[in-house]
């Protein structure tokens, strides 16, 4: 039996050659890191110490997961990231996947791809891999009968890299998919005092529309400036908008053009009949009910004997008061105070067969930003119509020889599209039209 005495002299020979064991270990480890430091460029050491920490982030311990519930706050509000992953995941889909959901809506011609709760979906953004797992069984939202949520799973080191860039980025391409996808509306002022509404089904686009290519840039270019300015009337806190005076003889495209603008911004249509207005509070009732993002036209208003009479307010004759009705040019004061900014965009259009004839107040400068001239057709917007109607595309020797003709005759686009849906061969129409334009 060994003594208590030489029990505890063992141990404490063990305990320092533990200690010695620990001062070699530490000095090999500062020798290195010396030589680590010293004898590895700086950059192949950034690139061990990287490729380390993936290593680490990619163990399972270091998994975070994100629930994106369908609602928010209790089940009370809907949760838009939810709705925004919903659109954006089914774009990543490739063919490999096996299980997926598919529907069609109503109004909508395509089919709808959506994910489904069998399926994870892996999806690349700056080089990482973000897996997606819909769990149609979510806890959290048992008021709805659809307890639906998305569980985003991604390594620990790309925290910040999800939540500052990549859920901002299926935000901002699900603003995008859902402004391609809106269906337009137009909406038209009735007797009742209200709007009502109907698909704006116009297919005019720029690329469809005849017009001289100078102004149909300008045009572009001049929309493209008024979306850029978004941000910037938002934050000066003013209303975004712009006006437009479209003017020119019947069926020149008028219409075609704005129909060509909202198809373009995407924006709804608000057409103002003035007949139906009777005082500028009926036109402040109007303008209260006409959203953001939307053009407003008041079309013909040399034709409305409504608006002469009322261009300037009349006074009562016995009484000497002034009457009830209204100034036009009023209604762009109008828009500037109803809405104070928001960054909300409006496009006022008026649209005139006889620019002379209108209210000089709404020519004066600072009224309409734009003053666009629709003309005759022209034989460099002719090809256009050649490929609408015709589907004639590149050279055609009767497409040059029309457009010679219209350099010197005074013809409507809308003449020239009758013409050319009469025949539906292309050489016979081209023909029928040269005929008719020898003799116009
Ligand atoms: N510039 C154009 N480019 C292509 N098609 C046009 C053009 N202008 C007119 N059209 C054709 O003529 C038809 C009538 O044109 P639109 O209604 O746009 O003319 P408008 O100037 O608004 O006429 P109005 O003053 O009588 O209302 C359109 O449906 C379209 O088919």
């Amino acid at each position: 039996m060994l003594s208590n005495k030489t029990k505890n002299l063992r141990s404490f020979a063990s305990a320092s050659s533990w200690f010695d064991v620990y001062a070699a270990f530490s000095t090999f480890i500062m020798l290195l890191r010396t030589a680590f430091n010293d004898l590895i460029p700086r950059q192949i050491r950034s690139f061990l110490v990287s490729k380390l920490e993936a290593f680490f982030n990619s163990q399972p311990n270091n998994q975070i997961s994100l629930h994106i519930n369908e609602f928010w706050r209790n089940g009370r509000d809907e949760n838009e990231l939810f709705f925004a992953a919903q659109e954006y995941l089914p774009t990543r889909i490739t063919r490999t996947y096996k299980s997926l959901k598919v529907g069609k809506l109503e109004n909508e011609k395509h089919l709808n791809l959506a994910v489904d709760s069998s399926e994870e979906v892996v999806d690349e953004f700056e080089g990482t891999k973000f897996t997606w797992k819909l769990d149609e069984n979510s806890e959290e939202n048992s008021r709805h009968s659809q307890k639906q949520a998305f569980v985003l799973s991604f390594n620990e080191g790309n925290r910040e890299r999800v939540l500052d860039r990549y859920i901002p980025h299926i935000l901002k391409t699900h603003e995008a998919m859902k402004s391609e996808k809106r269906i337009l509306e137009i909406y038209s002022w009735s007797p009742y005092y209200e709007w009502t509404e109907r698909e704006l089904s116009h297919p005019a686009t720029f690329d469809t529309l005849a017009l001289d290519p100078e102004l149909k840039q300008a045009v572009v270019d001049d929309l493209e400036r008024f979306l850029k300015r978004k941000e910037f009337y938002k934050k000066v806190g003013k209303p975004w908008k712009r006006g437009y005076l479209l003017y020119g003889p019947p069926g020149t495209g008028k219409s075609s053009l704005i129909a060509a603008i909202a198809n373009y911004l995407k924006f709804d249509v608000y057409d103002l009949d003035l007949s139906y207005i009777d005082s500028d509070s009926d036109l402040m009732e109007a303008m209260r009910d006409v959203s953001g993002s939307s053009i407003l036209v008041i079309e013909d208003i040399d034709c409305n004997k409504e608006v002469h009479v009322r261009s300037k307010p009349e006074q009562d004759s016995e009484s000497g008061e002034v009457s009830g009705k209204f100034r036009l040019s009023n209604l762009l004061n109008f828009t500037d105070g109803l809405r104070s900014g928001g960054g909300e965009g409006w496009l006022i259009i008026f649209t005139t067969n006889h620019k002379e004839k209108i209210d000089p107040a709404l020519l004066r400068p600072g009224r309409m930003d734009m003053h666009i001239h629709l003309s005759f057709l022209s034989g460099k917007a002719f090809p256009v119509m050649a490929s609408n109607y015709l589907g004639i595309e590149g050279d055609h020797p009767l497409v040059e020889e029309i457009q010679g003709m219209l350099e010197k005759t005074q013809v409507t686009p809308a003449v020239v599209a009758e013409h050319l849906i009469r025949n539906e061969d292309p050489d016979l129409a081209l023909e029928a039209l040269v005929e008719f334009l020898k003799q116009h």
